[in-house]
């Protein structure tokens, strides 16, 4: 039998979306150690990036599962999350997501949990552009007290949001709230910027403890990723500076890289 370094001698890996962050996950996977190429690609266009050269392209669900994935990546936005990754849950299809808000609705969490179970599929979701859930989740079964979360961009990471309600975010001097509240409000309000919300609320005290405060701030290029919490294990503070991707200046490289190290944690026997 041909060696190979993965579980299975050539993963079957799809990705939903064919934006930023799909780009940076199919170059950053193809240019390895060992390399993977992702073989198939939902999207809405053929996508021109020559990272996608060579995938089958696929343009619903059907077609991806009739492509026959092992793992699907999903990298496209909250309606494709919603609308896509339950059926392939359900066709038995392991999934990991970047668009996590969406799960801070409830009947969505409901839905995606009965399609993994349907399938006994295993969704998975990174921590993203965060870091530090895999203290808060261990912290979590000792019992938590608070997690707060402050998240602060660029004024242009939040051009097309309900920020611009906010604050003019062109004449922005110095940093402004943009929002505060409960980690469920802030995944939905900003689906393209909150994702970290979410899972933060996954890995802690759920959407409503979770409580959130979001900051446009013209003094950044790094979007700043700041985690408190505290519980029985004591307290931890989680402080990230993230590069944005060169095609979404919303997306930071991390969430990328988080995803990548996903896929590789699900095709490779061992991968610290
Ligand atoms: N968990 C995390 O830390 C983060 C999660 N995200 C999530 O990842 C998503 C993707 O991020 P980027 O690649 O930077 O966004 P992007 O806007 O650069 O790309 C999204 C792509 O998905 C496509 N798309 C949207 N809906 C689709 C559908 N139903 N079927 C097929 N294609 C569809 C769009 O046409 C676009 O090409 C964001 O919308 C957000 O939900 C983004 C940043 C961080
Ligand atoms: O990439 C980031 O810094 C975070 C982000 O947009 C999200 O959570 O949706």
């Amino acid at each position: 039998m041909q060696s190979t370094p993965f579980r299975t001698p050539s993963p079957r890996v799809a990705v939903i979306g064919a934006g930023a962050m799909a780009l940076a996950l199919a170059a950053g996977l193809a240019g390895g150690d060992p390399p993977l190429r992702i073989g198939a690609v939902l999207a809405r266009r053929p996508p021109a990036a020559p990272a996608f050269d060579g995938m089958a392209v696929c343009a619903d669900a059907a077609g991806l599962l009739a492509w026959g994935p092992d793992l699907v990546v999903e990298c496209a936005g909250h309606g494709a999350m919603r609308d896509l990754v339950p059926a392939c849950l359900a066709a038995g299809v392991d999934c990991i997501i970047a668009s996590v808000g969406a799960l801070a609705e409830p009947a969505v969490l409901a839905d995606v949990r009965a399609a993994a179970e349907r399938g006994r599929a295993r969704l998975v979701v990174p921590a993203g552009a965060l870091g530090g859930l895999d203290a808060l989740a261990a912290a979590r079964l000792a019992g938590l007290t608070a997690v707060t979360y402050r998240g602060s961009k660029p004024p242009a990471a939040w051009k097309g949001t309900p920020a611009e309600e906010a604050c003019d975010l062109d004449a922005l001097e110095r940093p402004a709230i943009v929002f505060e509240g409960s980690a469920a409000e802030a995944a939905a309000r900003f689906p393209r910027n909150a994702n970290v919300t979410a899972a933060l609320a996954l890995a802690g005290l759920g959407p409503e403890a979770t409580r959130v405060t979001l900051v446009a701030d013209p003094g950044l290029v790094a979007n700043t990723h700041r985690i408190e919490a505290e519980g029985a294990f004591g307290r931890f503070v989680f402080e990230t500076e993230n590069r944005a991707l060169p095609d979404n200046p919303r997306t930071s490289l991390l969430a990328a890289l988080s995803l990548q190290h996903a896929v590789l944690n699900h095709v490779a026997p061992l991968i610290p």
